[in-house]
Formats: C-alpha cells, sequence, structure tokens
C-alpha cells in the first residue's frame, strides 16, 4: 500500500514539473515577406486600391480580339501598381498580346504530315518492322506513333498481307484519331480507314487500317 502512494506521489511530482519550451523566433528564408502582419497590410492594400466609386465607367469584358484579358485580370483592374502583372505571367500570356489558345497551322495536312518526328523516320521504322517479330515505339505524346505508324505500314505495302490494326485506351481518342487518319490518308471514314466501338463498326470492305478500343 505505501510503495503504491509512493508510486502516486511521484507520477503526481513528475506530471507537475515544468517543462520549458525555447521558441525560435527566427523567420525562415523561405516565409520572409510572408508573416500574417505583412499579409494583413497587402490585403488592406488592396482592398483600399479597388474603386469604391458605382458611377466608374463600365469596362467591356469582351474587348475587340487583341485587348482580351483574363476574368481575374478584369477583377483587378484599378488595383495599385503593386498589383502589377509580374513577369512569369507576362512570359506566360505574352506581354499584352491576345490570348490564343491551341495552334491553327498554316501548312497543308501532307506538310503537317511530313514534319512529324515519326515520319522523318519513315524508313528506319518499317524496316524495323521487317527485322523484328516484336517493336515497341516510344515516342512523345504527339510524335505521330498512332497516327503514322499504321498508315506507314499500309505505304510499306503491309495491307496486302492482311488488314493493320490499332487499338485506343479510350472512345473518344478511337473516334477522333480515326478521322484524321482517313483525311490524311485520303478516303472517307469507313472506307480504307475505319474504327470500330463498342457496338459501331465504321468500317466497309476495303478497310485496311482499322482503330478500335481495347
Ligand atoms: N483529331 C486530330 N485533329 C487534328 N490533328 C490531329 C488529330 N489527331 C492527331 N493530330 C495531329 O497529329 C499529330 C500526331 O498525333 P498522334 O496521336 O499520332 O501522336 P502520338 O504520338 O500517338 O501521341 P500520343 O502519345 O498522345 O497518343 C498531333 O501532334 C496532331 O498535330
Amino acid at each position: 500500500m505505501e510503495l503504491y502512494q509512493e508510486e502516486e506521489e511521484e507520477e503526481e511530482e513528475e506530471e507537475g514539473a515544468e517543462v520549458e519550451i525555447e521558441m525560435n523566433e527566427d523567420e525562415p528564408a523561405f516565409l520572409q515577406g510572408q508573416s500574417r502582419e505583412v499579409c494583413e497590410q497587402q490585403q488592406r492594400t488592396m482592398l483600399d486600391s479597388i474603386p469604391k466609386d458605382l458611377n466608374r465607367p463600365w469596362e467591356d469584358p469582351m474587348p475587340e480580339l487583341g485587348e482580351r484579358h483574363l476574368a481575374h485580370e478584369l477583377r483587378g483592374i484599378g488595383l495599385s501598381s503593386a498589383y502589377d502583372t509580374p513577369e512569369w505571367k507576362k512570359d506566360a500570356y505574352g506581354h499584352g498580346q491576345s490570348l490564343s489558345f491551341g495552334q491553327r497551322s498554316k501548312l497543308s495536312i501532307q506538310e503537317q504530315r511530313q514534319s512529324l518526328l515519326i515520319y522523318k523516320l519513315k524508313k528506319e521504322l518499317i524496316q524495323a518492322v521487317h527485322d523484328n517479330q516484336v517493336l515497341v515505339v516510344i515516342g512523345e505524346t504527339g510524335s505521330g506513333k498512332t497516327s503514322q505508324v499504321t498508315q506507314c505500314l499500309a505505304e510499306a505495302g503491309y495491307t496486302t498481307k492482311g488488314k493493320i490494326g490499332c487499338t485506343q485506351p479510350r472512345r473518344l481518342a478511337a473516334t477522333s484519331i480515326v478521322k484524321r487518319v482517313a483525311e490524311e490518308f485520303g478516303c472517307r471514314l469507313g472506307e480504307e480507314v475505319g474504327n470500330a466501338i463498342l457496338f459501331e463498326d465504321c468500317s466497309g470492305p476495303d478497310i485496311v487500317i482499322k482503330y478500335r478500343l481495347i
């Protein structure tokens, strides 16, 4: 009983013992200028700089081409120079130029085809297919693996021995690429180039290249 009481007292003493915690007040380098006060001050400055004048003339959110702005830029109209567009954004969106996503090529469809990386290696590719039973082709996205390998093989005469099949992992890819290949191959969809997706089969008797879902 006595032993038990002693243990309890010891435990109480341990619990009551003061532990000193030393705070490290140094601001880490990656948080410099980002303290709560600085952020709050920045927010206040930003809010103060927003014009409160409701009679301000309306600004067209969809101006002429070449003067387009992102919505978040419009939200910042009238902000002080402290909120000027940062350099990285200027580089990414162009210096005051209009925004345009995607590219519209001026090249003809055949020129576009010939500009693809795979097309430039056509001879080597056909030779490698000829020399090997299995061939793994690795190339960056958009280099022409899906659209060109099938056509190169067809052009090399492989369709005399049978049809060329190309499996696709997704429905959208299978429907989109086949249209492009048919266009490049110079036929209507379902003639020499076609596809089969689930219950849809777009391939006639003359089919030589067929895309289908895995
Ligand atoms: N539906 C399409 N409409 C217009 N151009 C297309 C279309 N599909 C492909 N292309 C063009 O053909 C090029 C080659 O595309 P392809 O799909 O053959 O490349 P990939 O190497 O198979 O790419 P991924 O690895 O992403 O499948 C693209 O860079 C694009 O310019």
